[in-house]
């Protein structure tokens, strides 16, 4: 375990031979050795990962899942919790820096059970938690985007919608990319097959599916998001880690619905009849189900939307007082770094090796509340510099 290219591969155990091409890190977990990087012809690392099993003595290429790191100028290894590595990348920007590389997470045990493979799975670090998604299911026409588009228009800066990905065909007042990721059905299922997907349902005869990339896209902008999608998709989403909070608008009667749908003349007779028809079942399930938090009647429209901000704690002092969450700000470091590991602090020293005790180049990344992660973000990364000594870490440190 260390900084790039500090890997030393004399010290490993069992007597395997490396090859090292300057930039690899290692972490031992168990019986295997995990080696991370390698090095690119442009003197930069790529994040390769390699495992050596120590108990048959070879080398395995494992299925890497999840979006890796960029290449880079080098990097730092750190195990945590014997169930994942900490990755700090040299000279990167402040907000690619920390990366974690699952490497017997349950995610990871349970991808390895369908894959048969050895699985490693990346995932991108960031500062601060994700405030709790609301999902909001209900019947076609029930109100679901006229209720989240009153909120996003009245609270801006709170809530982003989790754009989902279809197979079925625009309407005309509906962009690509806003209000859904327009899709081939045969690139959705390879993605899906992929992993790629937090949830997918078929839904009137087309598919429909929340990326994870869609939710984990708002959470990083700061924002609550919002999930529109399907009593099964909401059913599979709590099934899911993500915690959230289960919304089920109901209409105040059949007929309305009916009224609603026809009034907004945006399907044919066909289409409506099959919506009309699926409504009666997906009601029954929501109303019974136990997926859902919190049910509304969207009678009158005005109250219904009152009692969705009352449900969301959305009085007038939570919307004034709104800050982005988390503080966007990554996190600045220096090309050259040294990383060391006590209790759940990692300290990394920014300061030239004459200044290393010098207190105010030493950044910290506190640990403990690290949620999520893959195929997600892992959020709760807790950062600062300290700025004394007086809480006894230059003890430690020495
Ligand atoms: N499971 C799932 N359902 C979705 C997703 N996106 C939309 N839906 C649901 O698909 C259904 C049809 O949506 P849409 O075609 O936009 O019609 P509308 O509900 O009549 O506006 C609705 O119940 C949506 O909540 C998704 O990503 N996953
Ligand atoms: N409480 C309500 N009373 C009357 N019409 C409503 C009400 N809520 C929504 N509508 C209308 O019903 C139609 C369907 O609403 P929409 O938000 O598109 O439903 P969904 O997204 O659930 O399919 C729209 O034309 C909308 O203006």
């Amino acid at each position: 375990m260390g900084e790039a290219p500090a890997f030393c591969f004399d010290n490993l155990q069992n007597g395997f031979s490396f090859k090292s091409k300057g930039f690899e890190t290692s972490a031992d977990v168990g019986d295997k050795t995990f080696v991370i990087g390698g090095a690119n012809s442009d003197s930069t690392s790529y994040i390769g990962v390699q495992i050596y099993d120590k108990t048959t003595c070879k080398w395995v290429i494992p299925t890497v899942l999840g979006t890796k790191p960029k290449p880079c100028k080098g990097h730092s290894t750190i195990l945590l919790n014997e169930d994942r590595i900490m990755i700090i990348i040299k000279g990167s920007t402040p907000d690619d820096c920390i990366w974690f590389l699952e490497v017997d997470t349950k995610y990871v045990r349970e991808q390895k059970k369908v894959l048969g493979t050895e699985v490693v799975a990346w995932s991108k670090g960031m500062r601060g938690d994700a405030e709790k998604p609301v999902v909001i299911s209900g019947p076609s026409g029930v109100g679901k985007g006229t209720l989240i588009n009153m909120l996003m228009k009245e609270f801006p800066s709170m809530f982003g919608f989790s754009v989902s990905h279809t197979t079925r065909a625009p309407r005309g007042n509906e962009n690509n990319g806003v209000h859904y990721h327009f899709t081939d059905r045969s690139v959705m299922e390879k993605d899906i097959k992929d992993g790629k997907f937090l949830e997918f349902a078929s839904v009137h005869g087309n598919l429909y599916g929340t990326s994870i990339e869609a939710v984990e896209a708002v959470a990083d902008s700061g924002k609550r998001c919002i999930l529109d999608i399907d009593v099964q998709g909401a059913r599979s989403v709590r099934a899911s880690s993500l915690e959230a909070i289960f919304i089920f608008i109901c209409p105040p009667s059949m007929r309305q619905l009916e009224e609603r749908l026809r009034a907004r003349g945006t399907e044919t007779e066909e289409q409506i009849l099959k919506r009309l028809r699926n409504a009666e079942a997906e009601i029954e399930q929501g109303k019974s189900s136990g997926i859902f938090d919190h049910i509304l009647y969207n009678d009158n429209l005005v109250e219904c939307y009152e009692n969705l901000k009352e449900l969301l704690g959305l009085d007038g002092s939570a919307a004034t007082n709104h800050k982005p969450y988390p503080d966007p700000k990554g996190i600045d470091l220096p090309l050259n770094h040294t990383v060391s590991k006590i209790d759940n602090k990692i300290l990394i020293n920014c300061g030239t090796p004459e200044l290393e005790t010098t207190s105010k180049n030493l950044i910290a990344l506190d640990v403990l509340g690290l949620k999520g992660g893959a195929p997600g973000r892992t959020r709760g990364l807790n950062v600062y510099s300290i700025d004394s000594f007086s809480d006894g870490l230059n003890e430690k440190l020495s």
